[in-house]
């Protein structure tokens, strides 16, 4: 679901999602936006769609939007709380902070979601011919293979990996690029300098544009070397000791890696605490996960399942943002850039700026 391939046979998804977001901006020029409550909307919505793509219509699916956005953030909020019971396991089975318990609900909201989502294929008719990820699992599952049983909770467990491991991270990376280029206006105008010189401004930003957007490549790599969203990345736990740069890591141990001081080691980058896209262009850095002084999607087996979709929303997004509109605060002042630390990264204060509409035709806001 997460090749190129298929992704390019949903861009009219993605663009969907965004034109709509766009529009929604554009109707609010001159008034502050939320500017990452509308990437989360627009990310959620592409993510859900492709998952169980027509089956949730109209106020349903935006009342169901709605519901996941609120458990996400109290999802990902409790992963990221200390919690008693890991430093002292003797403890645990009192949960003291009530973070068991509370999570339980949470699993439990969740489960509804997607029991109901489940529910309404299966009254269709789950052999007919589909392209979304739901269908498929449960056409698996149909199947029955022995080797590699897919159970109901598998198919749950999937279906959350993707929205709770795919939303939140890119919402926040777009929000926050935007964030840094306002405080650095001088970056900010050289991105809005590369979209117009390749899509000019009688036209609207397409994916196919990307390719040729290097230096605003080079902002989202210093995005997520800055800010990177999952800044310990996710808990890996070895299914035997090991032994790891002379370190033994027992089986079964919680090892966090700490991505985000990685990429802010002086020993390998110049003044780390510097958002300066500069040092990306023509820079050997990928993100591809073999070089461990810059891996913000991860390494290896567990390297981050979702890395195409989100370079293509980002660089869709951002792109749209700034070919569409000039931003500022109401204040006039800098935007505060503190990082709140979590499972997930994102700003501390919401990015809520003024949107000005630059391109010369209202229609091209419709
Ligand atoms: C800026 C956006 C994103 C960032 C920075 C990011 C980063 C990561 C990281 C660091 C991991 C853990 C890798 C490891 O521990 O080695 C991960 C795992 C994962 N990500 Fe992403 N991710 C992003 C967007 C997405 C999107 C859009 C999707 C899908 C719609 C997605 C799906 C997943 C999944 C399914 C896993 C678990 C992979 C596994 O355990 O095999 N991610 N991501």
């Amino acid at each position: 679901m997460l090749s190129c391939a298929t992704l390019d046979t949903v861009y009219a998804l993605r663009r969907n999602e965004l034109r709509q977001m766009i529009k929604y901006i554009h109707s609010q020029a001159g008034k502050q936006v939320n500017v990452g409550q509308q990437l989360f909307l627009s990310v959620l919505n592409v993510i859900t769609n492709m998952l169980w793509g027509g089956t949730v219509k109209g106020d349903e699916r935006a009342g169901v939007g709605a519901e996941f956005r609120k458990v996400i953030t109290e999802i990902t909020g409790f992963l990221g709380m200390p919690n008693l019971s890991d430093f002292y396991p003797g403890l645990a089975r009192f949960d003291l902070q009530g973070i068991q318990k509370k999570s339980k609900v949470l699993a439990q909201r969740f489960d509804a979601i997607f029991e109901k989502m489940i529910e309404q294929r299966r009254l269709n008719d789950i052999r007919s011919e589909s392209k979304d990820f739901l269908q498929f699992l449960l056409q698996l599952k149909g199947q029955g293979d022995a080797r590699t049983p897919l159970t109901m909770t598998h198919i749950k467990a999937l279906l959350m990996d993707m929205v709770v491991g795919g939303s939140d991270t890119t919402s926040n990376t777009v929000e926050f690029a935007l964030a840094e280029m306002m405080n650095k206006p001088e970056v900010l105008r050289k991105v809005q300098e590369e979209v117009d010189r390749v899509v000019g401004k009688n036209r609207v930003v397409e994916e196919s544009d990307i390719p040729n957007l290097p230096y605003l490549y080079a902002v989202m790599k210093e995005q997520l070397r800055l800010h990177p969203a999952l800044p310990l990345l996710v808990p890996h736990c070895p299914s035997e000791t090991c032994i790891v740069g002379g370190y033994t890591i027992p089986k079964g141990a919680r090892v966090f890696i700490n991505v985000w001081a990685i990429h802010r080691d002086p020993s390998i980058w110049e003044n780390p605490s510097d958002f300066r896209p500069e040092r990306f262009i023509d820079s050997k850095w990928d993100y591809s996960g073999n070089d461990f002084n810059y891996f913000p999607f991860g390494s290896g087996r567990r390297i981050c399942a979702g890395t195409a979709m989100a370079e293509r929303m980002f660089m869709f997004s951002l792109a749209s943002l700034v070919h569409s509109f000039d931003w500022k605060t109401a204040d006039g002042d800098n935007i505060d850039l503190a990082e709140k630390f979590g499972i997930v990264l994102k700003k501390k204060t919401p990015l809520v700026a003024i949107p000005t509409p630059r391109l010369s035709d209202a229609s091209l806001y419709t």
